[in-house]
């Protein structure tokens, strides 16, 4: 199923939670929505699955306008971070729950809703499990049966809310993998709220990166670690540094010094830059000078903070393991790769 969200904008009471969000997400599509918290990505989840109605714009399903439908008549399914699972009902009768709440006409009989259950629960890799209670599972099991659950009404539409989040870190790489394979098999659209980068470029076709109530860019992994849009994504993805340069006939200059060329504008610009895409120079070269103000080892390497000379900002660089990094030696670091915002760009 193909959704549109158009011009969607939400406020409660008078606050924005999302201003004018558009998204085409395809059919068959695996798409996080990943920012930090308030951004509004529950907001946009809620919206897409009718439990919010828009202030104003509308959703489509397919090409129908489903913006003041239901959640029943939308037909989606949802998985919560706190797996609410009734503690009373079996794994087979909680899983089986959203068929038996149908009306009589449409309410499959016991023995197929019986059985259904059972092949969900193949598919979720727990066979056998249907008569345990919810408390005889471990979290990463319950977690798959509330998938169960959720696929059940064989949905148009699946939807999950940080679905791992109150999980363990090695139990959320292993739901990670077989989420992944699972949307393989069964091809539902699928929309993810996460504010786990990781989480987000490893399980995603498409990431969409949220701030404020905006998206600020819609891509795979790769576009928004290598090609950020915006000041935010640079910042929010990844590691990276700030630098206020001057451009000059085409040189990039910090406090005169020349650090690239570059075919924007002249004017005032934010460079950013990479902890890893900045290199050692010779004292002298020009370059960023500063001095070493602390390292710390991560990983294979280590990272140092540099303090900009004449009061300048503090940046990291990241160097091998075995690099000097006495406090107070002097650098002069090059920049290797960049990206300019122009200065009135949107705060980070
Ligand atoms: N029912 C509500 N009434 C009033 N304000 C709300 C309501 N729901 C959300 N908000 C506000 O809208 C903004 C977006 O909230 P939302 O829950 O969508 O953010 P989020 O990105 O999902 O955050 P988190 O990662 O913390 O869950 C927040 O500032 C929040 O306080």
């Amino acid at each position: 199923m193909k959704i549109s969200v158009r011009n969607i904008r939400k406020t409660f009471d008078l606050y924005p939670a999302l201003h004018d969000v558009s998204l085409d997400i395809a059919s068959g599509e695996l798409i996080a929505l990943l920012g930090p918290s308030g951004s509004g990505k529950t907001t946009l989840l809620r919206l897409i699955a009718g439990l919010e109605f828009p202030t104003s714009g509308k959703i489509l399903f397919g090409d129908e306008d489903a913006s003041a439908k239901s959640v029943q008549e939308r037909n989606v399914g949802f998985v919560f971070q706190h797996y609410a699972l009734f503690k009373h009902m079996t794994v087979a009768d909680n899983i089986g729950f959203g068929l038996t709440v149908r009306p009589a006409g449409t309410r499959p009989a016991r023995a197929e809703i019986r059985r259904r259950a059972e092949e969900l629960l193949e598919l979720v890799q727990l066979p056998g499990l249907g008569g345990r209670y919810p408390q005889q599972l471990s979290g990463g099991q319950r977690q798959r049966v509330a998938l169960a659950r959720a696929l059940a009404i064989e949905p148009r539409v699946l939807l999950l809310d940080e679905p791992f989040g109150a999980l363990d870190a090695k139990v959320r790489k292993d739901l990670r993998r077989w989420l992944r394979e699972l949307h393989e098999r069964t091809g539902h659209t699928t929309v993810f709220v996460t504010h786990d980068q990781e989480e987000a470029v490893e399980l995603a076709d498409r990431v969409v990166v949220m701030s404020q109530g905006r998206i600020e860019q819609v891509g795979s992994g790769d576009d928004i670690y290598d090609e950020p849009a915006t000041p935010f994504v640079f910042s929010f993805i990844g590691q990276s540094n700030e630098v206020p340069v001057e451009v000059r006939g085409g040189e990039i200059a910090y406090r005169g010094a020349v650090l690239g060329r570059t075919e924007e504008a002249d004017g005032h610009w934010r460079m950013f830059v990479r902890p890893h895409d900045l290199a050692l120079a010779e004292t002298g070269q020009p370059g960023l000078a500063g001095s070493l103000f602390g390292a710390r080892r991560a990983g294979r390497s280590r990272v140092a903070e540099i303090e900009l000379d004449g009061g300048g900002p503090r940046i990291e660089v990241e160097l091998s393991a075995d690099a000097d990094a006495q406090q107070g030696r002097a650098v002069t670091l090059r920049p290797t790769r960049w990206r300019l915002f122009p200065q009135s760009a949107t705060a980070a």
